[in-house]
């Protein structure tokens, strides 16, 4: 497909594949009638394009268009689109496009928040301008949004990029005013939160689940896997590439969306898992994906709205910490522009 590029040492025989995903979140602020999804396919298609990327399935809820692409995933709501890319595309390419039909076509215009974040890549030299390096990222960001602000957690192997909007004084007094004039009332204070488990370095014998010589097709591996029981109630899209690779988007009916992309390749194994799905504690779905995977390393990240139940995530994680299996090796708190961020890394104890 379009952005994917196996880059292969022939000394070595070493067939390397970049997993690591650079992830844009765009929210819109609400406008009566608009909406993201009068975007036509065909419009995403040549969006795409611009970021080296295809459609390859789709599906959808009442509140979430799911797109499952040659390279991971695209999620378009009301007024929220995310994009969520590996390999060697480059998604911060098409943010002036998507900028743009969101205004001529879907009738936003104002952005209220944007985050951009990735893990370090693997194989920071081989990605295509502004991907880099993160200065470039952020200095075409601010080309779009201005008012941006620059994150850099953990430790400078496994560390972990944000950029977000800058906190302004007042914003969500200030939005709530703007929603009623519009006549909105207050459904974009509706609480939200994200998790996202970064993985690496996972065990072989899950890793082979994802390759068409030990799978048929992408709903065997997911059974066998265990992908269908992470989350009750998704409706689930699933892709398995040949000779090995896996993706999968499912939404449920309340509006959450969650996705999971999979490099099984021994020497570059990654998984990747997202969801916004609202929990109090994410204990019990933290062990459960870990469980799924057996990654030897992982870094975990958790948004949250302070009115999230997911807000409380800290005291969770570091309860989590106690269990054993891993030791955790970094962790940092972040509050700005409505959101309470948590980023920690672990690795399998001892080790
Ligand atoms: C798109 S998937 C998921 C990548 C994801 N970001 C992750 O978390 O690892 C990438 C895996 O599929 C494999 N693959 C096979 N054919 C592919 C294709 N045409 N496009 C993208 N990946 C492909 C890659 O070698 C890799 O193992």
């Amino acid at each position: 497909m379009a952005g994917t590029e196996m880059i292969s040492n022939s000394e070595s025989n070493d067939k390397f594949f970049e997993g690591v995903e650079k992830l844009i979140e765009i929210w819109f602020t609400p406008v009566k009638h608009a909406d993201l999804r009068k975007i036509t396919r065909q419009q995403w298609e040549n969006v795409l394009k611009i970021v080296r990327c295809e459609i390859i399935s789709f599906t959808q809820s009442e509140q979430v268009d799911a797109y499952v692409l040659s390279e991971s995933s695209m999620f378009v709501s009301r007024r929220r689109w995310i994009l969520k890319t590996c390999g060697k595309t480059t998604p911060l390419r098409c943010v002036r496009a998507v900028l743009q039909l969101a205004q001529e076509t879907a009738g936003h215009s104002r952005v209220q928040n944007v985050f951009y974040s990735r893990r370090e890549f693997a194989r920071p030299t081989a990605q295509l301008k502004p991907h880099d390096n993160f200065d470039s990222e952020v200095e075409l960001l601010d080309s779009f949004f201005g008012d941006g602000r620059a994150y850099i957690m953990g430790p400078e192997k496994d560390c972990w990029y944000l950029y977000t909007l800058l906190p302004l004084e007042g914003t969500v007094d200030a939005l709530e005013k703007e929603q009623q004039n519009v006549g909105i009332g207050c459904e974009s204070l509706e609480p939200d939160q994200t998790i996202e488990i970064l993985m690496s370095d996972l065990d072989p014998a899950v890793m082979d689940i994802f390759t068409r010589a030990a799978s048929a097709n992408a709903a065997e591996a997911t059974r066998a896997s265990g992908i269908d029981k992470l989350i009750p109630g998704m409706v689930i899209d699933d892709y398995l590439f040949d000779p090995c690779g896996y993706s999968m988007n499912g939404v449920a009916k309340d509006g959450c969306y969650m996705t999971i992309h999979i490099t099984p390749e021994p020497q570059c194994s990654y998984v990747s898992f997202e969801s916004n799905v609202s929990a109090a504690s994410y204990d019990a779905l933290l062990a459960r994906v870990l469980a799924a995977f057996r990654p030897n390393k992982f870094i975990v990240t958790v948004f949250a709205t302070p009115n999230s139940p997911g807000a409380d995530a800290s005291r969770q994680l570091k309860k989590f910490s106690s269990l054993g299996t891993y030791s955790q090796k970094d962790a940092q708190h972040c509050r700005f522009s409505g959101y309470e961020l948590h980023y920690a890394l672990y690795c399998k104890f001892p080790s």
